[in-house]
């Protein structure tokens, strides 16, 4: 099968500071897949190569059939890949639903003229459908600010379902959540990938999260590619073990 994502020989240099040296993944379309590794092994430098946040020095990463190693944020979400963050970035002075619009396809200008321009009615249906799939229809005009940092997760996690991606990249997604909560995240996202076709590649430090969730798993470690396996294989993977435990 064509992977959807490949990422081929990618280098990525912080000054001295060598984040990822010749990483190479395959993420096929309709999968979940892991990217592990401890602190500082290089997954959030990975994720921001990918989707265009800064240049990388070496390789090459292509994206449903598109070269897209050159092309920059906004060229690359317009293809379908978005990628959410460990802290949240949303509006907390604007509503949920008026942070979802913003994130609609169809929102142009700058991201306060969506209180001020005309909403398209579909906009307005898909933001409260998507709030109500992920438990906050009922705080959909509360302002974003006011929700706990576990719900603003989710916010920021139904806006970038808005532009109905091909692909998203999660980094971390139950950090922060309260664990009664997790469940109830893993399942919604096992349903944006089942039911809504979304491929999902992601970043997590909770193992029980990623072994359930991934049906592939990359380990990174000092910024290089450890490991590479199904759940059950990384779990008993020796390396991937050393290198959580801190041996080199
Ligand atoms: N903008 C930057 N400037 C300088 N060094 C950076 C920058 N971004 C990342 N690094 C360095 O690159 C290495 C990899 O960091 P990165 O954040 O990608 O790791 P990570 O695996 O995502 O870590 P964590 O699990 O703690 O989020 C680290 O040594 C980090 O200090």
């Amino acid at each position: 099968m064509t992977p959807i994502l490949e990422v081929a020989g990618v280098r990525k240099t912080f000054g001295g500071v060598v984040a990822n040296n010749d990483i190479s993944i395959q993420v096929p379309p309709g999968k979940i897949v892991g990217l592990i590794g401890p602190n500082g092994s290089g997954k959030t430098t990975l994720f921001n190569s990918i989707v265009g946040y800064h240049p990388v020095d070496a390789g090459s990463i292509r994206f449903d059939g598109n070269e897209i190693t050159q092309l920059r944020v906004p060229e690359i979400a317009r293809l379908g890949m978005l990628r959410t963050f460990q802290q949240t970035r949303i509006y907390g002075l604007m509503t949920c639903v008026q942070n979802m619009q913003i994130s609609a396809r169809t929102t142009q200008g700058a991201p306060w003229q969506v209180m001020f321009n005309r909403i398209p009615p579909e906009d307005t249906e898909r933001a409260e459908a998507l709030l109500e799939f992920v438990g906050l229809y009922a705080k959909r005009h509360l302002r974003a600010g006011d929700l706990s940092f576990g719900q603003q997760k989710l916010l920021e996690f139904a806006m970038a379902l808005m532009s109905e991606p091909k692909m998203l990249l999660l980094d971390e997604p139950t950090a922060g959540i309260n664990p009664t909560l997790i469940n109830g995240l893993m399942d919604r996202l096992q349903r944006v990938n089942a039911d809504l076709g979304v491929t999902l590649l992601v970043i997590e430090h909770n193992m029980r999260v990623i072994m359930n969730l991934a049906e592939y798993i990359y380990c990174l470690a000092h910024g290089e590619l450890l490991a590479f396996g199904k759940p059950d294989e990384i779990r008993n993977d020796q390396r991937v073990i050393d290198a959580y435990l801190g041996a080199h």
